[in-house]
């Protein structure tokens, strides 16, 4: 897709078989990665970093800075970071594939040593809004300018609300990051989606994370023009089957394209797809316009960062 809408992917923790979580990836890695991503038509992302211990996290975070100093492709294709946790909902489902261990609750001096480690990078914050106690941490944030996305969260209607309210204005892969087995109507999902004339409202359309069918229920409901749609690749994109990492953490790819945490395939594990790929399903399994895919994969990722 050289002449075609550039593509603008809001999560991707890794690509080409770099990881963005690992504590050795290279600047050379970096820079493998982002000249495949370009190549495959994106033109920007955000390099993104979830959950880990703080000083884990921290040092990814400086990584990804030093890489974008480095190099001219890696400054041009990470335009910003998205820090995922480590303030999500710990319990088993929302935590998907966070290690639950370095999971806690919301702290303003805490994201604030994150934010410096991002050098001003930062351009969203993942968190679950019940784990911001008086949503100080979604106000801070919010007050500094960075995109406060609720995800891997349970928040009840009155606590999104307030959220909302606070600063909140982006949804993290709407869909997942909850458990298979939640009540049929009064849920996460349900609960988000009544307030997507608010949210922006991200999702994973890799046909793997959502079937197409749902996914295509949910942008009626959400609305094409308030929708986002991400890859949040791990460093399998574009690559086949076998093992890679997440962080410290093994994952397996199966032949269709399904990730897990080393064996425990209770939850998924990110997506091999890229925004290529992405676009293809929207188009041939979804049947949407060229138009509706360009707002969903560039034009809306990017009116979300005020890049346009
Ligand atoms: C890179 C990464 O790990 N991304 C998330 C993962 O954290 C989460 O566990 C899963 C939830 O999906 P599920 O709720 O459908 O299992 O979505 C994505 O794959």
């Amino acid at each position: 897709m050289i002449n075609g809408p550039q593509y603008f992917d809001l999560q991707v923790n890794g690509y080409d078989g770099v990881d963005f979580n690992s504590d050795d990836a290279s600047g050379r890695d970096y820079h493998r990665a982002c000249t495949r991503l370009a190549n495959d038509g994106v033109e920007g992302i955000l390099a993104t970093v979830i959950t880990d211990d703080i000083d884990a996290m921290v040092s990814r975070l400086r990584r990804i800075v030093r890489a974008r100093d480095e190099d001219e492709i890696v400054r041009k294709v990470i335009q910003g970071i998205h820090i995922e946790g480590p303030f999500i909902n710990e319990r088993t489902g929302y935590v998907g594939a966070h290690p639950a261990n370095s999971v806690r609750p919301a702290d303003t001096e805490v994201m604030l040593q994150l934010l410096e480690a991002a050098e001003g990078l930062t351009r969203i914050v993942t968190l679950a809004p019940e784990r911001d106690g008086g949503l100080k941490v979604t106000q801070r944030l919010s007050q500094e300018g960075v995109i406060v996305s609720a995800g891997h969260c349970e928040a009840p209607l009155d606590v999104l609300r307030a959220a909302v309210d606070s600063g909140l204005s982006m949804f993290t892969h709407v869909g997942n990051g909850c458990p298979k087995e939640i009540d049929r109507h009064d849920n996460v999902i349900q609960r988000v989606l009544s307030f997507a004339d608010h949210l922006w409202c991200c999702f994973i359309a890799d046909g793997v994370h959502i079937p197409f069918y749902a996914l295509g229920n949910y942008l009626q409901v959400a609305g094409v023009d308030r929708s986002i749609v991400v890859t949040d690749a791990i460093s399998a994109a574009g690559l086949g089957p076998g093992q890679y990492t997440i962080g410290g953490q093994q994952v397996d790819v199966d032949e269709y394209g399904v990730t897990s945490i080393a064996g425990d395939k209770s939850h998924l594990a990110g997506s091999v797809a890229t925004m290529t790929t992405s676009a293809d399903n929207l188009r041939n399994h979804l049947h949407l316009d060229e138009d509706s895919i360009c707002m969903l994969t560039s034009l809306n990722p990017q009116k979300a960062l005020s890049l346009t």
